[in-house]
């Protein structure tokens, strides 16, 4: 019995002693990541992962959008971070005491989120709360809740609720009346059905700018997590210092509204172009598109590469397609619930690599090849005009 406890205790211990910063290298972090992800699911009973799907973690995200709704982190973050006890964070936020008491709905946060209560001698403030509990009742921010400010972070909950939830929640009813086949239409997907909206997702952002708005934020938090592994050079210090000239070359190409919104310094040339419409910029060295194809479903990105195709010249244009490249087996968790986002979302998907080549191909296309990081699911498949 004293042994078991003993090597309980040392697994616990060598479990809690690995952090974050112990890695040289980010794709050094990933590895032992999946390994913990890989460890959960074989630790958890089913019971566990249920309550987990289906119990807390909808009450988690509900109580961060209520959160957000009343500005909590907003108002902390305005008096410092300090920690504080619930009655001073009630009269804060000016919700009902029982929201924040001692059995109250928003002060579980740190509860909800991988809390293990390990005992005494084994430290636990190391997990991803949502808050931490520093005693009865007494809180204070943490890392994660202070990095909800960002609106590149923060706006993916107003997301969840305005576009995320709404659509997986059609779903299931969507497919049932659509005999079990995955949408086509980009203008009468499950997002619409979801909306009561006839028109692409896009169309409806410009229409609703706000949700819009939403969706641009979290589209900059993914490119900041992903440039990382391009070796990409902060756009400020590239176009004003680094290379002034280079950056006066370069052209950022996207709907009217998106490129009114952009932030991308000067000299880069910011540029509306419908890209179901010819490319005008002929004969440039590299058409880089990020995010772009897997957005759309067969025909439509097909009609993409068509338009562009033309812009290459033979032999010298490169086209990077940047997008989640899939593997024939275990595909990485990121890659699959983006491939049924893209298709509750946007009527799009993640292809592999033959459907990758299939497709450029056949829009006239030579696939030359796919170039892949340990840093991220996502992959470059580089191709030119044949
Ligand atoms: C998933 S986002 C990717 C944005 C950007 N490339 C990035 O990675 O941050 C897709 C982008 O395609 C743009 N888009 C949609 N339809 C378009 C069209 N017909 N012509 C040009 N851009 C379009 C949207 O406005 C949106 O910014």
């Amino acid at each position: 019995m004293a042994g078991s406890k003993k090597s309980l205790d040392s697994v616990i211990k060598n479990l809690d002693s690995i952090k974050a910063d112990d890695f040289d290298t980010d794709g050094d972090r990933n590895k032992p990541l999946l390994a913990a992800y890989a460890l959960v699911s074989r630790l958890e009973t089913p019971w566990e992962t249920v309550s987990r799907l289906c119990m807390s973690q909808p009450a988690l995200v509900a109580s961060l959008k209520t959160a957000k709704d009343l500005q909590l982190f907003e108002k902390w973050d305005s008096i410092g971070n300090s920690t504080e006890d619930s009655d001073k964070l009630t009269a804060m936020v000016n919700c009902d005491p029982s929201l924040l008491g001692q059995s109250g709905a928003l002060n579980k946060f740190q509860l909800q989120d991988q809390n293990i209560s390990i005992g005494s001698d084994s430290p636990t403030s190391g997990n991803k709360h949502v808050l931490q509990e520093v005693s009865a009742n007494v809180f204070k921010p943490t890392e994660f809740s202070i990095s909800l400010l960002q609106p590149k972070f923060g706006e993916w909950i107003n997301w969840l609720y305005n576009g995320s939830l709404p659509s997986f929640h059609k779903m299931p009813e969507f497919l049932q009346n659509n005999d079990y086949k995955p949408p086509t239409n980009p203008a009468n997907g499950i997002f619409q059905d979801a909306k009561g909206y006839k028109g692409d997702l896009f169309h409806y952002y410009a229409e609703h700018p706000r949700e819009g708005n939403s969706f641009n934020q979290l589209m900059d938090g993914i490119m900041a997590r992903q440039a990382s592994r391009l070796d990409v050079i902060p756009a400020d210090s590239f176009c004003k210092w680094v290379y002034p000239d280079t950056a006066a070359r370069l052209y950022l190409q996207d709907l009217p509204g998106v490129i009114a919104n952009s932030k991308c310094p000067e000299p880069v040339n910011k540029m509306a172009h419908d890209f179901f419409t010819p490319q005008p910029i002929k004969g440039a060295r590299v058409y880089y598109m990020h995010s772009i194809v897997h957005d759309w479903s067969e025909k439509p990105a097909h009609k993409i590469l068509e338009m562009l195709r033309d812009a290459l010249k033979l032999g010298y244009s490169k086209l990077p397609i940047d997008d989640h490249v899939v593997p024939d087996k275990s595909a990485h968790h990121q890659t699959t619930f983006f491939d049924l986002t893209m298709m509750a979302f946007v009527v799009g998907q993640e292809r592999t690599e033959t459907e990758f080549r299939t497709l450029i191909e056949a829009a006239g296309y030579r696939f030359v090849k796919v170039w892949r990081s340990p840093l991220a699911p996502q992959a470059i498949v580089e191709a030119e005009v044949a």
